[in-house]
C-alpha cells in the first residue's frame, strides 16, 4: 500500500530540508511550492488566468510572473491572495494527484504542502508531519539566510496558520530548533514510523 503523508510547517521552518532528507531515505516527495511555480510558468493557461485576475502588472517585461511584485501585492492584501490561491491551488492539486498516481506501489509519498493546515486537507493523509519552530526562529532564518526584511518575514507569517493550528493536525512533530544533525536523526525516526504504516 502507498503511504500518503502530508508535510507542513510555517515559512522557513525547514520543510525543504526535511523533504530532502526524506527523499534520500527513499520517499517520493511532491513539492507544492515547486508545482505552484510550474502551473504559472510562461505560456501556461495558469499564468493567463493570473493576469486576467490581477492585471498585466504582475508580469516582468519578459512575460514571466514577477514573483517579488506578486508577493508584495498578495501578502499586503488578503483578498488578492485569496483570488491568486483560487487559481493556483486547484492546478497544484490536480498535478500532485497525477504525480502520486505515477509513484510505485508501496512508496511513502510525501506531499510538502506549506498551507496544509489552512486548506483543511489534513484528514486525507495517513500521517501529517509538522516541522515546528517558534516564530522568532522563522524570522531569523528568513532574514539571515534569505535576505528578507523583518517586515516581509512577518507579513508572510501573518498570512499563515498559527503554530498551534499546525500542531493540532500533526500525527508527528519534528522540532527543528536544534542542529541539522539533530534534525536528520529525528527525520530518520519519523521515516521509520511512516514505512511501518505501509
Ligand atoms: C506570492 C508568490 C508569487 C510569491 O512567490 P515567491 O517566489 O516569493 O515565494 P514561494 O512561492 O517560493 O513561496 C515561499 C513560501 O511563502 C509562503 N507562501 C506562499 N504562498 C502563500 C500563501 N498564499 N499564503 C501564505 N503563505 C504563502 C509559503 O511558506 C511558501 O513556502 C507565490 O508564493 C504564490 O504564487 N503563492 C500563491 C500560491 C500558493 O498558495 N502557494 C503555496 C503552496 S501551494
Ligand atoms: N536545523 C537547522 N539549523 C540551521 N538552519 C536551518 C536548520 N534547518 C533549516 N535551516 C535553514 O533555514 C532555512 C529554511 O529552511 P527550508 O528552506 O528547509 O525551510 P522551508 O520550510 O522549506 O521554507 P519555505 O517555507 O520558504 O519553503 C534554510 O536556509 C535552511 O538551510
Amino acid at each position: 500500500m502507498t503511504v500518503r503523508v502530508g508535510l507542513t510547517g510555517g515559512i522557513a521552518s525547514g520543510k525543504s530540508t526535511v523533504s530532502a532528507i526524506l527523499a534520500e531515505l527513499g520517499a517520493v516527495v511532491i513539492d507544492a511550492d515547486l508545482l505552484a511555480r510550474e502551473v504559472v510558468a510562461r505560456g501556461t493557461p495558469g499564468l493567463d488566468a493570473v493576469v486576467a485576475e490581477l492585471g498585466r502588472g504582475v508580469l516582468t517585461p519578459e512575460g514571466d510572473l514577477d514573483r517579488p511584485a506578486v508577493g508584495a501585492l498578495v501578502f499586503a492584501d488578503a483578498s488578492a491572495r485569496k483570488r491568486l490561491e483560487a487559481i493556483i491551488h486547484p492546478l497544484v492539486h490536480r498535478r500532485s494527484a497525477e504525480l502520486e498516481a505515477a509513484a510505485a506501489p508501496g512508496s511513502v509519498v510525501v506531499h510538502d504542502i506549506p498551507l496544509l493546515a489552512e486548506v483543511g486537507r489534513a484528514g486525507q493523509f495517513d500521517a501529517v508531519v509538522v516541522v515546528d519552530v517558534p516564530t522568532e526562529v522563522q524570522v531569523a532564518r528568513m532574514v539571515g539566510d534569505r535576505g528578507s526584511s523583518t517586515e516581509e518575514a512577518q507579513s508572510r507569517i501573518a498570512a499563515q496558520a498559527s503554530r498551534e493550528d499546525r500542531l493540532a493536525i500533526a500525527t508527528h512533530v519534528i522540532d527543528n530548533t536544534g542542529s541539522l544533525e539533530d534534525l536528520r536523526r529525528r527525520v530518520e525516526e519519523v521515516y521509520a514510523d511512516l514505512v511501518a504504516l505501509a
